[in-house]
């Protein structure tokens, strides 16, 4: 396990247990720490506990034991409020994009801004509007979409659309960067150049990122450090270059293979 010197770290998860109401165990004693400017890839089998994680780290899913800090917030015990805070510095991108389909790539833009605004309800009268305007066409210029600011989002392709949600997520100027499966739903061309996208962006603002991905070849050219869950335990926890090809097949394996595997190597 990779464990960052305390003064670096953004995110500590230890014991973390999550069991379900129908009985279902998701997470079963995950410990994690991230340092500040880690690019983490999260891998694992379908229902080996990723999503539930990632949702653990902002109370999306209150866990049922063990403890979680992130950015010096102790998540499972706080509050509405510092959660609302806390919510602020972890930007989000989803395998779903999410954009207000009837509204122009720039207004979705603007929105990331929102949860900074000091009254988002008079928000749109405030005289901070131009400044956010020009902002988010910032924004849009770095993801390459400046041209098509004034379109509806829904006229976007996929993976446009999928570039304006992570220009509104830097709008909200986040620490953390937290994507689950950002590319699953694009071909791998534009799979491809979203998470080239994503990559930049993080790099060059310094941020935390922890993404899901399901595509080997894409967590291995973006992945500094590998995470890997079978089962809601960590069962790889590494730098992403001291890991063969084999290895990261193997995450996929069913169990009994995977105990054969285990034992042969
Ligand atoms: N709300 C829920 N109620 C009951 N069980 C759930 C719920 N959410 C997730 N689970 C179960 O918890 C386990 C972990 O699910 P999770 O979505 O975290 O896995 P995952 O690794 O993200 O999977 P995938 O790769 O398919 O997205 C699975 O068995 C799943 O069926």
């Amino acid at each position: 396990m990779i464990q960052p010197p305390a003064e670096q770290r953004v995110i500590r998860v230890s014991g973390l247990v999550k069991d379900f109401p129908n009985g279902t165990r998701a997470l079963s004693g995950v410990d994690l720490d991230v340092s500040a400017g880690e690019t983490v890839v999260l891998l694992g089998a379908n229902g080996s506990g990723k999503s539930t994680l990632q949702k653990c780290l902002t109370k999306l899913i209150s866990p049922t034991a063990g403890s979680v800090e992130v950015l010096g917030t102790e998540v499972t015990t706080a509050g509405k409020r510092e959660i609302t805070a806390l919510r602020r510095d972890v930007g989000v991108v989803f395998q779903k994009i999410n954009l207000v389909r009837e509204l122009s790539v720039l207004t979705n833009v603007i929105h990331g801004s929102l949860g900074r605004a000091r009254s988002p309800r008079n928000w749109f009268a405030s005289t901070a509007r131009s400044e956010q305007r020009e902002q988010a066409m910032e924004a849009l210029e770095r993801v390459g979409l400046s041209a098509v600011a004034q379109r509806r989002a829904e006229q976007l392709s996929g993976g446009q659309q999928q570039r304006v949600a992570i220009a509104r997520m830097l709008m909200q100027r986040p620490q953390i960067v937290l994507a689950d499966e950002p590319v699953a739903a694009l071909d791998p061309r534009a799979g491809r150049a979203v998470m080239d996208l994503l990559w930049e962006v993080t790099e060059e603002q310094g941020l935390t990122l922890i993404c899901t991905l399901h595509q080997l070849e894409l967590a291995r050219a973006y992945g500094h450090r590998v995470v890997a869950l079978r089962n809601g335990q960590v069962e790889m926890d590494t730098v992403m270059s001291q890991v063969a090809d084999e290895q990261l097949e193997g995450l996929y394996t069913e169990e009994a293979e995977h105990e054969d595997y285990a034992a042969a190597h």
